[in-house]
């Protein structure tokens, strides 16, 4: 299925290379932030506050600075001496930096303290005494929203209410007419929950200011360097720190899932106190910190109706959704998307008119609304219509594979218009369905259902066919503060044939030093192995946007193809000259270029690299080096049909995932045994939310459950076998065919653990459950619909 144009030796495309990052990672000879230590670096906590809202009386040091190795406490009257004590988020919303007279949340930063260790540190911020006067937190979304509610922004002039901000897509009377008028209209109110990013390293920094030289150089773990010097410089620029003088350097991170995309205050303190210390500081948060106050991801309230007729066509759709940001808009949105691409959310299926709607507001609960493994809220898109599929077909009795079948858009459909705006490049969904039940076994496992309801046994089968919208952006639509969200790649070719490639993105796990060499060798036929790829230094990388929202591969992974292209072009006019042939009697095969009918008149890469520095036709530039920055034509839609079997202990509630089949659609893929690691991994993330993580608040704004001894990450233990498998529709205007793949994933899977939960439960009349479904959930939905009896 997979085609290999290049040998082994080249290790281009389609190549399950070994990935050359591991031979450091599973050595533990990585390099992360916390690693680095320099000369009289000083160690940085943070003191945060006890309650979700309330106003802060006075904040007393002095028992903080008598503590052996504290040097100095950081409070936002300090910073506010310098107007740093405020910052804008992503979404172009202000964030506090530290507070001056107000908590908005729980776990919010209040004072930093300084010392020559860590331990001293921690002992400082633990004698740091803050008196407060708690207020009354705003903790429910929907009561936020009632203009009764008092007004929580009061730093925002003129601010009358909590509300943030409404936003719409498709078409509302064309939808509202055709839900008048449609023979079966199903509703569900469905939340999806509250989660957080629980990456193995926590968030950190080292921030190292020279005086002398007026230059700052930030060692941090942010999928997103150039970005974050741009909002750094935005910040700091009016005290000197212009964009020129500010370095960031990304190390290797271990693990970003979109939660290192924002601007976190812990970064910009670290600054602040390196230049006016003038000395590094270091800053790593803890496991409870990053939990409690990072950015948490979804935390959708949907209000979601189907209609359809009553043999299984769909007509239309219509989500209204309540979004909770916390205290403040810090999601990590393309500016025009405030709601992301949730406006996906007519999915595989053809019909003709849909309405989505989006309203923001302000709680007293961390920022946020990243982007976990999500192309900005694509995965609450497909929860909504996956479920809404399934309960359609409970509706009118249908099997919700059939009704997928006869609902889908059809291959030759595309490039295919959804009533919301977008424009589908390529898929074939009913090959992947259809892919999925033959790997499953679908028409035994009905038949074994039956079976088993007829023994009064709870099995259950979740189907979810989804796609995905990822490679932001085409920059007429996409920026991210104003910037286009374009990605570049640089190749040097070295005299000797050795290529060094520098990239706008930066991995944090997904493999790209051994991804992109491999692009590269495709196009050039250099071999993978002789490719060097650096990423996330902002002094020698070409700017980029970062890597999150499955974009690298679309975004900087065809600008890799490009570049390659292009120096391929300069190959091609070096062997001309060399064979002494025209540029058209020459024929090109991964490695080389030949005569046309004389193949033994051959030029290899590496010739023509070496001639490029020592043997070129007069009038030619010198050098083998070439740079890109690919501003997409459209997004890549990747798309994958996945199938849950459960069996539910109806006792006890407890559910056993017995199968879980995943067919992705990713295009061409790069390197399968990545692409493979990609999705055991987002799986994982799938059933996470599906079963068993939720950020739990309560009425006063009180997080319950901010340690991982209460909020459930699932392990190895939890994870079923996964079993997964490929169709492959390439995206047409992607240079090699490809669409991202890494959120495909998490994307998709967890309404299909839903619906498989739903399916089972379905006879005793219940329709929805949100995630995550728990044991407890289970058995009480089973209790009240009277499954034990009276
Ligand atoms: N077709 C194809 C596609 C793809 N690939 C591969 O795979 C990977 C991925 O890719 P993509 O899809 O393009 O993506 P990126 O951009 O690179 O990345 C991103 C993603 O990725 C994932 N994965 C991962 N892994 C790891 N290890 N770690 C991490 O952290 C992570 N994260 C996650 C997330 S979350 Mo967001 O941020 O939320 O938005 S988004 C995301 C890379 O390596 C590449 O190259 C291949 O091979 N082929
Ligand atoms: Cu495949």
């Amino acid at each position: 299925m997979i085609q290999c144009k290049t040998s082994k030796a080249i290790s281009g495309m389609g190549h399950s290379m070994k990935r050359k990052e591991d031979i450091r990672f599973i050595q533990g000879r990585g390099h992360y932030v916390d690693d680095i230590k320099l000369d009289g670096m000083l160690y940085m906590d943070i003191t945060r506050s006890p309650y979700a809202y309330a106003k802060i009386k006075n904040i007393d040091i002095s028992e903080a600075m008598k503590v052996p190795g504290v040097v100095a406490v950081i409070t936002g009257k300090d910073l506010e001496k310098y107007n740093l004590h405020w910052m804008p988020t992503i979404m172009s919303d202000t964030q506090m930096v530290l507070p001056t007279d107000t908590v908005m949340y729980q776990a919010q930063e209040v004072a930093a303290v300084i010392a020559t260790s860590r331990y001293a540190a921690r002992d400082g911020r633990e004698a740091v005494k803050v008196e407060y006067e708690p207020m009354q937190a705003l903790v429910d979304p929907f009561k936020a929203m009632d203009p009764s509610s008092p007004v929580l922004r009061t730093d925002k002039p003129g601010k009358t209410d909590n509300h943030i901000w409404h936003w719409e897509a498709g078409d509302k009377a064309k939808t509202e007419k055709v839900f008048s008028e449609a023979a079966v209209v199903v509703k569900e109110q469905m939340h999806i929950p509250r989660i957080h990013v629980s990456s193995i390293e926590t968030c950190g920094c080292v921030a190292d200011y020279d005086k002398i030289n007026n230059h700052l150089t930030m060692y941090m773990t942010t999928q997103a360097p150039h970005v974050l010097r741009t909002v750094f410089a935005l910040v700091a620029g009016h005290v000197g720190l212009t964009e020129e003088k500010i370095r960031v350097v990304s190390p290797d991170i271990g693990g970003g899932f979109g939660g290192k995309v924002p601007v976190y205050p812990g970064y910009v303190i670290a600054i602040a106190v390196s230049f006016l210390v003038g000395k590094p500081v270091k800053w790593i948060e803890d496991r409870s910190e990053n939990l409690q106050a990072d950015s948490f991801a979804r935390d959708y309230h949907i209000t979601a109706e189907m209609a359809g007729t009553k043999e299984g066509k769909i007509l239309a759709t219509r989500f209204k959704v309540l979004a909770d940001h916390g205290y403040t808009d810090a999601a990590a949105n393309p500016s025009k998307y405030p709601a992301g691409l949730f406006s996906i959310a007519t999915g595989s299926y053809d019909y003709g008119t849909a309405f989505v709607e989006a309203d923001a507001v302000y709680t007293n609960k961390p920022p946020g609304g990243v982007a976990y493994r999500c192309s900005f809220r694509v995965t609450e898109a497909v929860h909504a219509i996956e479920r809404m599929t399934d309960r359609y077909a409970l509706e009118i009795g249908k099997d919700p594979a059939q009704l997928r079948m006869d609902n889908f858009i059809k291959k030759e459909d595309f490039p295919w218009h959804s009533p919301t705006g977008w424009i589908y490049d390529s898929g074939d969904y009913h090959a992947g369905l259809q892919k999925a039940m033959d790997v499953v076994g679908y028409a035994d496992l009905r038949k074994e259902q039956v079976e088993k309801r007829a023994k009064g046994e709870l099995m259950g089968i979740g189907i979810s066919t989804f796609t995905e919208i990822v490679g932001a952006g085409p920059s007429k639509d996409f920026d991210i503060l104003g910037i286009k969200m374009f990605d570049s790649a640089e190749i040097r070719v070295h005299p000797t044939g050795k290529a060094i490639a520098r990239f706008g993105t930066k991995s944090q796990g997904q493999g790209h030093e051994t991804t992109y060499a491999q692009i590269i060798a495709e196009e050039l036929g250099i071999p993978a192995e002789n490719i060097q790829v650096e990423e996330g230094d902002t002094d020698t990388a070409p700017y980029g946007l970062g890597t999150y929202a499955s974009r690298s591969t679309p975004t900087a992974g065809a600008a890799a193809a490009v570049a390659a292209r292009k120096l391929r072009d300069k190959a091609r006019k070096i062997a001309a000259y060399l064979l002494e042939v025209s540029e058209d009697d020459l024929e090109w095969e991964p490695g080389k270029f030949f005569v046309k009918g004389a193949p033994e008149k051959v030029k290899t890469i590496q010739e023509l690299v070496f001639a490029a520095y020592t043997n070129f036709p007069q009038g030619m530039e010198a050098g083998f080096e070439a740079t890109h920055y690919y501003d997409p034509p459209n997004l890549t839609f990747p798309s994958g049909a996945y199938i849950c079997v459960v069996d539910i202990d109806k006792e006890t509630g407890g559910i056993h995932v017995r199968r879980f089949v995943a067919i992705d659609d990713c295009g061409h893929i790069i390197n399968p045994m990545i692409v493979q690691g990609q999705v055991h991994g987002g799986l994982t993330q799938g059933i996470a939310p599906a079963m068993y993580e939720e950020l739990i608040y309560d009425e006063a704004g009180n997080i319950l459950n901010g340690t991982l001894m209460d909020y459930l990450v699932p392990t190895a233990v939890e994870s079923p076998k996964w079993e997964t498998g490929h169709v492959v529709t390439p995206s047409p205007h992607h240079p090699i065919g490809a669409k991202g793949v890494g959120e495909s994933p998490t994307v998709g899977s967890p309404p299909a653990i839903a619906n498989a939960i739903i399916d089972a439960l379905s006879p005793f009349g219940i329709t929805h459950l949100d995630i995550p479904i728990t044991p407890f959930k289970v058995w009480k939905a089973l209790k009240e619909k009277g499954a034990y009896g009276k």
